[in-house]
């Protein structure tokens, strides 16, 4: 089968966009021609043996980037799918642009063995088509007590290990997942938290809880696993990931350890560039998550940190809840909020339309940095790669409306947002797995 994507915007190595065509054939990108120069496509078909144009789609301008990847993110199957289920969580992620996304182990089981992380794969195998990977938990149920059998869950499909929604309390237990990954040259991806420091707070240390009189989560709950688990990197040569970085102190720790050569990577969520705790309204728990929303002064080293190279990629960690568990109020709701289908009109029209960041650097985060960083074979338009794609239209602009979101998630703080930077069209394999005209 081959396709064609004509008349579409595609940011050249200089990151300057060109009017381009895609050439599509068996799922792969087999040719990319300045517009105008598209050979014939009777000629075409005659040297490739793929047969017949079945599907032309005409961007009409609108830029064509390489489908984008998210390496943290919650699709809560199995065990807790009244909240989202990996086919809502795949829809999702199209409806955003996704076409890669890595899932969290925590449900219920905990993806804490084989078994579960098959059952994984096998339920995204009947999903939309995005590309699932999973995760590995570090302990058994995230109890921080016993590590999990790591080479049977790499054997299984594991891509790394993570106690994600929880941090490892106990250093040696760190330090042994670590030698073991390392073993298997697998990454160990940290929620970073310490839990001593945090007990019961659920908004950060500063202005928002001084004026409710709540008590805070201190940003050293944080940096103090980011600094721990650096030293423990170091002695044990692991590719150490830290999930979603939300404050100034983790983020000048990691500086210092990729300055030394420490093998350390990192994320920052959407919310954590573009939201601080004095940003929220009250207490409504759509503001809640975990890191909770920082001071303008750490959101400010986020953005630095991420310019500076420091924080290598751009995460949503999509964590959806039931309206009923959100609606318990600020204190007893889950942490979390939605991310899939506002994460890149938010960046774009808070970073780039404002002049702020170029395009193709926000491009970059979200699809070849990710790729880099984990070391898979995708997140570049270029011949010969898959036709993971994503069109997105730069100039619509369109307020954020929970109810029209694939996702079973409403938990979102950005309700009411006029955003521009809409995806409208995604393909996986050069499939065309969702458009906005066909839904
Ligand atoms: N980020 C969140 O606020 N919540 C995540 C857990 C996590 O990412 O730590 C969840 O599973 O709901
Ligand atoms: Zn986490
Ligand atoms: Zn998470």
């Amino acid at each position: 089968m081959t396709q064609w994507i004509k008349n579409a915007s595609v940011l050249n190595e200089e990151g300057q966009p060109e009017n381009k065509s895609v050439w599509i054939v068996n799922g792969k990108i087999k040719g990319i021609f300045k517009a105008g120069q598209e050979p014939d496509i009777d000629t075409l078909e005659e040297q490739s043996a793929a047969g017949k144009t079945l599907e032309i789609t005409e961007a009409e301008g609108k830029l064509l980037v390489p489908g984008l990847i998210d390496m943290h993110v919650h699709l809560r199957e199995p065990g807790f799918e009244h909240k989202e289920t990996i086919e809502s969580g795949c829809r999702s992620a199209a409806k955003g642009g996704f076409t890669t996304i890595a899932c969290m182990p925590n449900t219920r089981p905990v993806t804490d063995n084989p078994d579960t992380v098959q059952l994984v794969l096998n339920k995204a195998k009947e999903a939309n088509g995005v590309k699932v990977l999973p995760y590995a938990a570090i302990t058994k149920n995230e109890l921080g007590r016993e590590l999990t059998d790591f080479e049977a869950l790499k054997s299984a499909g594991a891509i790394g290990f993570t106690d994600d929604g929880v941090g490892v309390q106990n250093a040696q237990m760190m330090k042994d997942a670590m030698r073991r990954a390392a073993a298997l040259d697998m990454p160990v991806i940290a929620h970073c938290e310490d839990d001593s420091l945090v007990e019961g707070a659920f908004v950060t240390e500063g202005e928002f809880a001084r004026k409710l009189g709540l008590k805070g989560i201190p940003n050293e709950s944080e940096a103090i696993h980011v600094g721990r688990d650096i030293l423990l990197a170091e002695a044990t040569g692991v590719h150490y990931h830290v999930c979603h970085v939300s404050t100034e102190q983790s983020v000048r720790l990691l500086r210092q350890a990729k300055a030394i050569g420490i093998k350390v990577t990192a994320e920052v969520c959407p919310h954590h560039l573009i939201l601080s705790d004095e940003d929220i309204p009250g207490l409504d728990a759509n503001w809640k998550m975990n890191p909770p929303l920082r001071s303008p002064r750490d959101v400010e080293a986020c953005i630095e940190g991420l310019l500076d190279g420091t924080l290598d990629m751009i995460v949503t960690d999509h964590a959806p809840h039931s309206e009923e568990e959100k609606a318990k109020g600020m204190e007893l709701a889950p942490f979390g909020i939605v991310g899939f289908e506002t994460a890149f009109p938010l960046l774009y029209s808070k970073f780039v339309a404002t002049g702020l960041w170029s395009l193709d650097f926000l491009v970059e985060k979200m699809t070849a940095a990710p790729a880099r960083v984990f070391r898979l074979n995708i997140g570049l338009l270029e011949e010969g790669a898959p036709a993971d794609l994503t069109l997105i239209d730069l100039d619509t602009v369109k307020a954020v409306d929970p109810l029209t979101f694939e996702t079973k998630g409403r938990n979102t703080p950005f309700t009411g947002w006029k955003l521009q930077g809409w995806p409208v069209t995604t393909w996986v394999d050069g499939k065309m797995i969702w458009s906005e005209n066909l839904q």
